[in-house]
């Protein structure tokens, strides 16, 4: 593998298409091997604009757009971070050899659609899942929320971070469950899941990462897993490792590898699945660095964007946990521009503890704005420093 000097002829350009607070990471790790970083999001100032040698905001579900601006920049590797683009443009880019898309174009086409991915591991793989059914009118979605059973889950097969979802415990719920996923999803007029509710004990990301061994072999490899919290469908919480029975984590990695399998080309997967006793369910995985993945910037060797980074690169990685440690998350709770952080001194007092402000310019209630990071002797210590942490931090108006 040979890394180009930046900004020159011989540079390895490597486009971000979305550039929240994970692509920000990500972006960082690849400045630091000498990649040239182009960030691109549909919104200006976007946390890895901040941090990439170049951006541009356009519509990313825009085909002719996205395409003329693929073209324009012709980077070696793109890498999605996010699930709204128009992934026929990256297939398209993909088939003419262009540029490699991460992990491949028809892993994101697939995973962009709850849909694809839900038949992909239940249908073709046979890995254990709720019980599901897809609906486009609210008659079908009682139909199919009455062949599931209550309570179900409802959500746009087209959402993510929760948007659009309901925990519904009976037929009475059903029409506002299809409402608000009308006006919530990522398309409107689109279809929904519905998914019967597992009733697990605790819930897992298992990172998994595809990288090249130097005599170019494709290998997997198992971050240690994430346990985490979730409210209204977004992450609140995260820790590493969580503790799992042998046979637990056994079928977790088998599932893994078999759906990253599936998807194939380099990368870092967030496998979320589901976990009861030394049982273990799909639900869904992002074919890119996790949200709850935030938590490896305090515990692992390398984080998921590090390991993320050396893998599309053709670089070796190591996935090593260092140490048991937490994330909380820190929402704008208001509706603002250019927010201020107070109590930044505070949260940093707490003992390991340390924080990522995105800098997004804008704030909404439930919006993502920063993380409180710590580690700990075990992952109980971890997370009340984490919650601490976070908790001290204001958003305030300028
Ligand atoms: N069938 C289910 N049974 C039990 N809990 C569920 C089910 N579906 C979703 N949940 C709960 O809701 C959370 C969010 O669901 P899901 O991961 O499908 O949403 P998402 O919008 O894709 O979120 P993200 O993009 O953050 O991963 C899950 O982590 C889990 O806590
Ligand atoms: N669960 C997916 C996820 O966490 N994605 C992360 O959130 C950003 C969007 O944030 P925004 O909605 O605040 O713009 C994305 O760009 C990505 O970094
Ligand atoms: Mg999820």
């Amino acid at each position: 593998m040979r890394i180009g000097t930046p900004l020159t002829d011989h540079a390895t350009r490597v486009m971000l298409l979305g550039s929240g607070e994970l692509g920000k990471e990500v972006a960082i790790e690849l400045q630091r091997l000498g990649a040239e970083v182009i960030a691109v999001d549909r919104y200006p100032n976007a946390p890895a604009m901040q941090v990439a040698h170049r951006s541009h905001v356009i519509p990313m579900t825009d085909a002719q757009v996205l395409n003329g601006v693929i073209l324009a920049e012709a980077p070696h590797i793109i890498v999605p971070e996010i699930e709204a683009i128009a992934t026929d443009v990256l297939a398209a880019i993909e088939a003419a050899g262009i540029a490699r898309v991460i992990p491949t174009a028809r892993a994101t086409q697939l995973t962009m659609n709850r849909e694809g991915i839900r038949r992909l591991a239940a249908e073709e793989l046979g890995l254990p899942t709720s019980p599901y059914a897809f609906a486009v009118s609210a008659e079908e979605l009682a139909a199919g929320a009455e062949a599931v059973g209550f309570p179900c889950f409802v959500k746009p097969v087209m959402s993510s971070s929760g948007k659009g979802q309901s925990y519904v415990e009976g037929p009475e719920g059903v029409a506002d469950a299809w409402t608000y996923a009308e006006s919530s999803g990522r398309v409107a007029g689109g279809c929904v899941i519905v998914e019967g509710r597992i009733d697990f004990d605790y819930e897992i990301t298992l990172l998994t990462v595809r990288s090249a061994t130097v005599d170019g072999e494709i290998r997997t490899d198992f971050c240690a897993p994430i346990g985490h919290r979730q409210q209204k469908g977004d992450y609140v919480e995260s820790w590493q490792p969580q503790a799992m029975s042998p046979a637990a984590l056994k079928s977790a990695q088998e599932i893994a590898r078999k759906v990253t399998d599936a998807l194939g080309g380099l990368g870092v997967f967030g496998v979320e699945l589901f976990v009861k006793g030394d049982e273990v369910w799909f639900s869904e995985v992002s074919p890119r660095p996790h949200d709850t993945g935030l938590v490896t910037l305090a515990t692992q060797v390398m984080s998921e964007f590090a390991l993320h980074a050396r893998a599309i690169l053709g670089l070796p990685v190591d996935v090593t946990l260092r140490e048991p440690g937490a994330s909380a998350v820190i929402y704008g709770g208001m509706e603002a521009e250019g927010v201020v952080f107070e109590g930044v001194a505070e949260a940093l007092s707490v003992p390991t503890a340390d924080l990522r402000l995105f800098g997004k310019p804008e704030a909404f209630e439930r919006r993502r704005m920063g993380v409180a990071l710590a580690r700990g002797a075990d992952t109980d210590q971890a997370r009340a420093r984490a919650t601490e942490a976070a908790g001290k931090v204001r958003v305030v108006k300028p």
